[in-house]
């Protein structure tokens, strides 16, 4: 390792987008999490992620308890991702902008926010701005146009702020158009200023591979969305991603399901008038840990050292 390899991002002076490039560039497949909220994002730090992913599904639910259609603001979605963002600036964060929430001047300030917020890459849809999570039926497209409106209003948030912000260019056309009309809009996306392309609900193997070829030997990183549990998904290990040249794989349910299945089941036991200790042994202390608190205390002490050492010297 070069001694510049072992320097902290911070010390090579690199943004966020620029930490997201820097892992693109060895390209291996970078395996994202889909995190929604501080704790889901502080366990997969926890677990060791390089990158996590900023799940619009799991956002627009937990924070306003609605299902993935459209709902969720986008002050609601750079909250969350400035919050995410920043419990470990060292770890970048791919964030979902659905369709950028309006028309051209809502993208860029979109793009805008998100850059501010500290988040290192995102993905910009066609979807209309009604939109629905991409694996449910009766989706709906706007024209290339419309599209390439808001992937150059993008690129121009981007431009004037002289920012490294990665933008992966999402169409969910494969659905409403077919696959000729949804590799065309990405490749139209590409020429106008995408880093990155991500074609929703890839469902059989000849799509993924017309996909990867298309793209195959060019500087633009590929983009597989892995939901668990979908129809619409074609699955595929990390390794055959690697296989398939593919930069990025989301997993955007990866901690939705988990949570909805442990919880519905904590809480029926607890209806059941069962209340027991978790079987497997994990306490409140356990899960503190997880969220920082040995670093939180460790400055709480350090700071009280300092002043009462600081009052002594100035009696
Ligand atoms: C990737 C996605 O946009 C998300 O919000 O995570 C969703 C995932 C989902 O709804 O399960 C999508 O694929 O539309």
């Amino acid at each position: 390792m070069s001694h510049y390899e072992s320097m902290s991002y911070q010390e090579q002076g690199l943004s966020p987008g620029g930490r997201l490039r820097q892992l693109l560039a060895t390209g291996k497949t970078l395996v994202c999490p889909g995190v929604y909220d501080g704790f889901s994002a502080r366990m997969a730090l926890a677990a060791g992620f390089e990158c996590l992913y900023m799940t619009g599904a799991g956002v627009s639910m937990s924070r306003i308890g609605m299902a993935d259609l459209g709902l969720a603001t986008q002050t609601e979605m750079v909250d969350t991702a400035g919050m995410i963002a920043n419990i470990d600036p060292k770890t970048p964060l791919i964030a979902d902008a659905d369709t950028g929430y309006g028309t051209a001047a809502n993208v860029f300030r979109t793009v805008e926010r998100y850059i501010t917020a500290g988040v290192a890459g995102f993905h910009l849809e066609d979807q209309v701005v009604t939109k629905r999570c991409g694996h449910l039926k009766g989706k709906e497209c706007v024209t290339l146009s419309e599209y390439l409106t808001r992937i150059k209003a993008a690129v121009e948030a981007r431009k004037r702020r002289g920012s490294d912000i990665v933008i992966i260019a999402r169409t969910d056309s494969l659905a409403t158009h077919g696959l000729g009309e949804a590799l065309r809009r990405l490749k139209a996306a590409v020429e106008v200023g995408a880093d990155a392309v991500f074609l929703e609900a890839i469902s059989t193997k000849e799509q993924l591979e017309a996909y990867c070829s298309t793209f195959r030997g060019s500087r633009v990183v590929t983009l597989h969305n892995m939901v668990q549990g979908s129809p619409q998904a074609y699955k595929i290990t990390p390794k055959e991603a690697e296989h398939y040249g593919l930069g990025i794989m989301l997993y955007p349910a990866v901690c939705l399901l988990p949570a909805y299945v442990g919880i519905t089941s904590a809480l029926r036991a607890l209806k059941g008038g069962l209340v027991e200790d978790d079987p497997e042994g994990s306490t409140p202390a356990q899960i503190f840990q997880v969220c920082g608190m040995d670093e939180i205390q460790r400055t709480d002490n350090e700071v009280s050292d300092w002043v009462q050492k600081f009052e002594a010297e100035n009696k």
